[in-house]
């Protein structure tokens, strides 16, 4: 058996937490489950999830995030409690199992949503993410983070092309491209900050060669083997 075969690389039985970002229409979904199937292919038990959301009170928050007219404290707010309730109900089981987690979202879009986009206090999304993350058990005053963050990066106005005329929009989908730079730009900030955790993916190209990139920034952790190129 080679060191690249699926059957031999139950590299890890760790859990893993990925999670993916970028603005509206940055072009995450179809790879997300195809770094799903490539986990399955490796031997691993997947759990594919989302934010806001992820579970039945997430997703009623969700609907009510995605809709219904609000300041940026409710917003932070209401992503929060969906975010401790995902946590407790899915991710943190998930992990405890050994699961691979891929989450489509997570606190970074918190930081660029609300903090970067609306403008919201940063110091104020931190409390809130230190309640809700705080992980004993991983050490003292550790945080639940993701350990590595896939981030779809793409010119404003080409995710805004894509999603013209796609769907309906919601509330965030229907904010000017103005926003969404400041959205991008948080984005990069918290990139900067943390490169370890940060995978770039330059999303402006083919689907194919986006695709590429992104298995390739998972086979760099050794999480799955890095000849095969699938999806
Ligand atoms: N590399 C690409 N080139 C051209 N079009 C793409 C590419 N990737 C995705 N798309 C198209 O762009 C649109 C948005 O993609 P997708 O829904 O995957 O983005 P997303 O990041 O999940 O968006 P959102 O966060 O808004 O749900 C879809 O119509 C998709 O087919
Ligand atoms: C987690 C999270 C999300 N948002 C925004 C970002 C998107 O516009 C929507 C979610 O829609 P998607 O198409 O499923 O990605 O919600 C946010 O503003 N803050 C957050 O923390």
């Amino acid at each position: 058996m080679t060191p690249s075969s699926p059957a031999s690389f139950p590299a890890a039985s760790r859990g893993l937490f990925i999670s993916f970002e970028g603005i509206d229409g940055a072009g995450k979904s179809s790879h997300i489950q195809g770094l799903h199937d490539a986990f399955l292919a490796a031997g691993r038990q997947v759990v594919s999830t989302r934010e806001p959301g992820g579970t039945p009170l997430a997703e009623k928050l969700r609907a009510l995030f995605l809709q219904e007219p609000m300041d940026a404290l409710t917003e932070a707010l209401l992503v929060f409690a969906g975010r401790r309730d995902h946590l407790q109900q899915v991710i943190e089981p998930a992990l405890a199992r050994g699961d691979v987690v891929l989450c489509d979202r997570f606190t970074d879009a918190t930081f660029a949503y609300q903090g970067a986009g609306r403008g919201f206090d940063l110091q104020v999304l931190s409390v809130l993410e230190r309640m809700v993350q705080q992980r004993p058990e991983l050490g003292e005053g550790a945080l639940r983070q993701p350990d590595l963050t896939i981030w779809f990066d793409l010119p404003t106005e080409v995710a805004a092309e894509r999603l013209a005329g796609a769907r309906a929009p919601d509330r965030f989908e229907s904010e000017p491209q103005q926003f969404f730079a400041r959205v991008a730009a948080g984005y990069a900030e918290r990139a900067l900050a943390q490169p370890e955790r940060f995978a770039r993916i330059d999303s402006h190209r083919p689907k194919q060669a986006v695709w590429q990139a992104v298995r390739q920034a998972v086979a760099a952790q050794g999480w799955l083997p890095a000849s095969k190129v699938e999806g």
